[in-house]
C-alpha cells in the first residue's frame, strides 16, 4: 500500500511577474496565479486525486492557490492546518530586490549560490528594512529569520512534516501541501534523498500538483521525483523558473 502526498506550489504571484525575491514578504497572486491555482484544482478531479486534508504556509499566495484549487476540485470543505513552517525561504537582504539586477550587481555566481546553494544563505536582513517581517502578529512568539539557506528551511520544515504531515498520511488521508518554490524543494530533497550538491537542479512550477505516492513502511516514493499531474507545462514551467535571473 501506499499514501498519496499532493505538493502544489502557489500560482504566479505579484512579484514572480515583476522577478523580485520574494521570501517572507506576503505578496498576492497574479491574475495568471489565479488561473494556475483553479487549473491546479482541475487537475486533482480529472485524476481523481483528491485531497483530505490541506497543510499550508501562512502566506496568502500559498493560502489562496489552495482555496481555488480545492474550490475547483469540490474539496474547498476539507480541514486544513497552516504553519510558518511551511513558509518560503527567508530571502534575507534580497527580499524586494530584482533577481536580474542582483545578477548583475554581484555576478552569476554569487546569485546562484545565493539562490541555489544548500547551505550558504544570502545577507542577513536589518531590523529597518522595508521588507522585515519584525513585528508582524502572525509570528509572535515563534523566531523570525533573518536570513535562510535551503538547510535551515529543511531545519524548521522537518519538525512539522514528521510531527503534523506524517500522522495524517498514516492514517490513510490524501495530503496536500500548498506551499512555496524553495519549503517544497526541501520536502523534495528529504523524500528524494536529494544530494546537497544536486538540490541546486531542482525547481518547482507555479500551480502544477506534483503526486508523490510514498511507501507506508518508509514513506520514500515508490515514483521518485514524483508526477506532475501537467508534465508539459511542468518541464517548461521548470526551465522558467531556473531562468529567473536572465530576464529584466
Ligand atoms: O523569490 C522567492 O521567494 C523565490 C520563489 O519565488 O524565488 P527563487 O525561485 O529565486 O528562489
Amino acid at each position: 500500500m501506499t499514501y498519496t502526498l499532493i505538493l502544489l506550489r502557489h500560482g504566479e504571484s505579484e512579484w514572480n511577474e515583476k522577478n523580485l525575491f520574494t521570501g517572507w514578504v506576503d505578496v498576492p497572486l497574479n491574475d495568471k496565479g489565479w488561473g494556475e491555482a483553479k487549473r491546479g484544482g482541475e487537475l486533482l478531479k480529472e485524476e481523481g486525486i483528491l485531497p483530505d486534508v490541506l497543510h499550508t504556509s501562512l502566506l496568502r499566495r500559498a493560502i489562496m492557490t489552495a482555496n481555488l484549487a480545492l474550490d475547483a476540485a469540490d474539496r474547498h470543505w476539507i480541514p486544513v492546518k497552516r504553519n510558518w513552517r511551511l513558509n518560503e525561504r527567508h530571502y534575507g537582504d534580497l527580499q524586494g530586490k530584482n533577481k536580474a539586477e542582483t545578477l548583475e550587481q554581484f555576478g552569476e555566481e554569487k546569485f546562484m549560490i545565493w539562490r541555489r546553494s544548500y547551505d550558504v544563505p544570502p545577507p542577513e536582513i536589518s531590523a529597518e528594512n522595508t521588507y522585515t517581517q519584525e513585528g508582524d502578529p502572525r509570528y509572535a512568539g515563534e523566531p523570525i529569520p533573518k536570513t535562510e539557506c535551503l538547510k535551515d528551511v529543511l531545519e524548521r520544515a522537518l519538525p512539522y512534516w514528521e510531527s503534523e504531515v506524517v500522522p495524517d498520511l498514516k492514517s490513510g488521508k490524501t495530503v496536500m501541501v500548498a506551499a512555496h518554490g524553495n519549503s517544497l524543494r526541501a520536502i523534495v530533497k528529504h523524500l528524494d534523498d536529494v544530494a546537497d550538491d544536486a538540490i541546486v537542479g531542482v525547481n518547482i512550477p507555479t500551480g502544477i500538483p506534483l503526486v508523490y505516492h510514498l511507501d507506508e513502511e518508509t514513506l520514500k516514493p515508490t515514483n521518485p521525483g514524483g508526477t506532475y499531474l501537467d508534465p508539459e507545462a511542468a518541464a517548461a514551467a521548470i526551465q522558467a523558473v531556473a531562468n529567473q535571473g536572465k530576464k529584466k
